[in-house]
C-alpha cells in the first residue's frame, strides 16, 4: 500500500499545512475602519475593498502593499505526454523555458507592463515524470524535492506572489488530480488544454479515468490523501506550486493563483488542512471549461475572466493590476473629514 505522507520529505509539508499562521485580524479591522471613512459610499469599491483587507490581513500591516511582486513559473515534463494528450510535443516545455529566459513569452511582456519580477524554475526537464496510467508519477523523494524547490523560490522579501507553470501534458495531470480529490466523472474535469479535440479529447478522458483507477487501487480504501494524490497523479511543477503556496503562508505572503493547472496545486493544499489556502486568490478564470468547477471546489471566485487559457502565470500577473488598484485606492483616497465631503444623509438607511 502507498503511504505517501509517511515519507520524511513530504511530512515536512504536511506539518506546514497544519501549522499555517492565521490572518492578522487587527490589520483587517484597521482596513475596514479606514474604508468606512474614505470618500465613497460604503462598499462601492466592491471586491477592491475585500482585496485590500485580504492583503493587509496576510501581510500583517494596516496599509497593504503590492510593490514587490514575484511571478514564479515552475516547469515540468510529464510521462503521460507520450500518450498524445497534448496538441504540442513535449520538447515545447524546455523550448518555452528558453523563451522565458530570452524575454519572448507573453508573461515577459505582462511582467514588464506591471513591473513584476519573474523567476523561472525548470524542474528536472530531462527526466519526465512516469506515465501515471501505469505507475505513480513521482517517487516520494521526487515529489518532496519538487515541493522544496517551490518553497525555495520565495527567498526574497516580497509583498505578493503569483504562481504559474509550464508543462506539456499538465492539463491531464491537473484533471486527474481534480478527479481524485473531488470525484465526479473524469469527463467533467477534462478539456482541450493546448487545443486537443475530437477523438484525442475522448482518449484524454480515458487516460484520466485509467490514471484515477490505478491511483485509487494503489492508495487503498478511503479518501486519497492529498499529498498521495499529488505524487500519484501530479507533476513536478504542480508539486513545486503546492510547496510555494505552503511556504508563502508561513512568510505571510499572499498568493495569486493562475489558471487551471495552478489551481490543481491549490486544490492539493486546500485538502491538506482547513483554511490552508485562505491566503490565496484565483487571479483569472481560465477558458479551460473545468476551471469553473475547480475554483468552486476550492471555495474561490476568480478576480478576472478574459477567456485566456495560456498558463505561465499570465492570469495571475494580470490580476496584480487589480491588487495594485486595491492598494492605491485604499492608501491614497481622502477621508470624508480630510476632504470636507458630507457623509450620507441617512435616506438610505
Ligand atoms: O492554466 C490554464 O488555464 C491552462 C489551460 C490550457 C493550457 N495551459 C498551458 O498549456 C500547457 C498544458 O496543456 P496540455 O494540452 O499540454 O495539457 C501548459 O504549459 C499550461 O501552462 C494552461
Ligand atoms: C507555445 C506554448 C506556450 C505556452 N505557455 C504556457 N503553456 C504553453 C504551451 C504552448 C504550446
Amino acid at each position: 500500500m502507498d503511504q505517501a505522507v509517511a515519507a520524511p520529505g513530504l511530512e515536512r509539508f504536511a506539518r506546514l499545512a497544519e501549522t499555517a499562521p492565521e490572518p492578522d485580524e487587527a490589520a483587517a479591522r484597521a482596513v475596514r475602519a479606514r474604508q468606512a471613512n474614505l470618500t465613497k459610499p460604503p462598499g462601492s469599491l466592491g471586491r477592491l475593498e475585500e482585496i485590500a483587507e485580504w492583503l493587509a490581513a496576510w501581510q500583517g500591516r494596516e496599509m497593504p502593499a503590492a510593490d514587490r511582486v514575484l511571478v514564479a513559473i515552475f516547469a515540468g515534463n510529464h510521462g503521460v505526454a507520450a500518450r498524445g494528450v497534448s496538441a504540442y510535443p513535449a520538447e515545447v516545455t524546455a523550448q518555452m523555458v528558453a523563451n522565458f529566459s530570452a524575454g519572448g513569452a507573453a508573461i515577459n511582456q505582462l511582467a514588464r507592463a506591471f513591473g513584476l519580477a519573474l523567476k523561472v524554475v525548470p524542474l528536472d526537464l530531462a527526466r519526465p515524470t512516469q506515465d501515471f496510467t501505469l505507475t505513480s508519477a513521482m517517487s516520494e523523494e521526487d515529489c518532496a524535492q519538487a515541493m522544496e524547490c517551490g518553497a525555495q523560490a520565495l527567498d526574497d522579501e516580497i509583498d505578493l506572489l503569483c504562481i504559474g507553470e509550464m508543462g506539456i501534458g499538465n492539463t491531464t495531470a491537473a484533471a486527474a488530480l481534480f478527479h481524485a480529490l473531488f470525484g465526479g466523472e473524469a469527463a467533467a474535469w477534462v478539456g482541450p488544454g493546448t487545443g486537443v479535440q475530437g477523438p484525442a479529447l475522448q482518449a484524454k478522458v480515458e487516460v484520466v479515468e485509467a490514471a484515477a483507477r490505478r491511483a485509487r487501487q494503489s492508495s487503498g480504501p478511503g479518501e486519497m490523501p492529498p499529498l498521495g494524490a499529488l505524487r500519484q497523479l501530479g507533476g513536478r511543477e504542480i508539486a513545486a506550486m503546492a510547496g510555494a503556496i505552503l511556504a508563502a503562508r508561513h512568510r505571510r505572503v499572499p498568493v495569486l493563483v493562475d489558471g487551471f493547472v495552478a489551481t490543481a496545486a491549490a486544490a492539493v493544499v486546500h485538502r491538506m488542512a482547513p483554511g490552508a489556502i485562505d491566503h490565496c486568490l484565483v487571479g483569472h478564470l481560465s477558458a479551460e471549461p473545468a476551471h469553473e468547477r475547480a475554483v468552486r471546489a476550492i471555495g474561490k471566485r476568480p478576480l478576472l475572466s478574459l477567456d485566456m487559457r495560456l498558463g505561465e502565470g499570465s492570469g495571475a500577473a494580470l490580476a496584480v493590476a487589480v491588487a495594485k488598484a486595491a492598494v492605491a485606492t485604499h492608501s491614497g483616497m481622502a477621508t470624508f473629514e480630510s476632504a470636507a465631503v458630507s457623509r450620507e444623509s441617512g435616506a438610505g438607511s
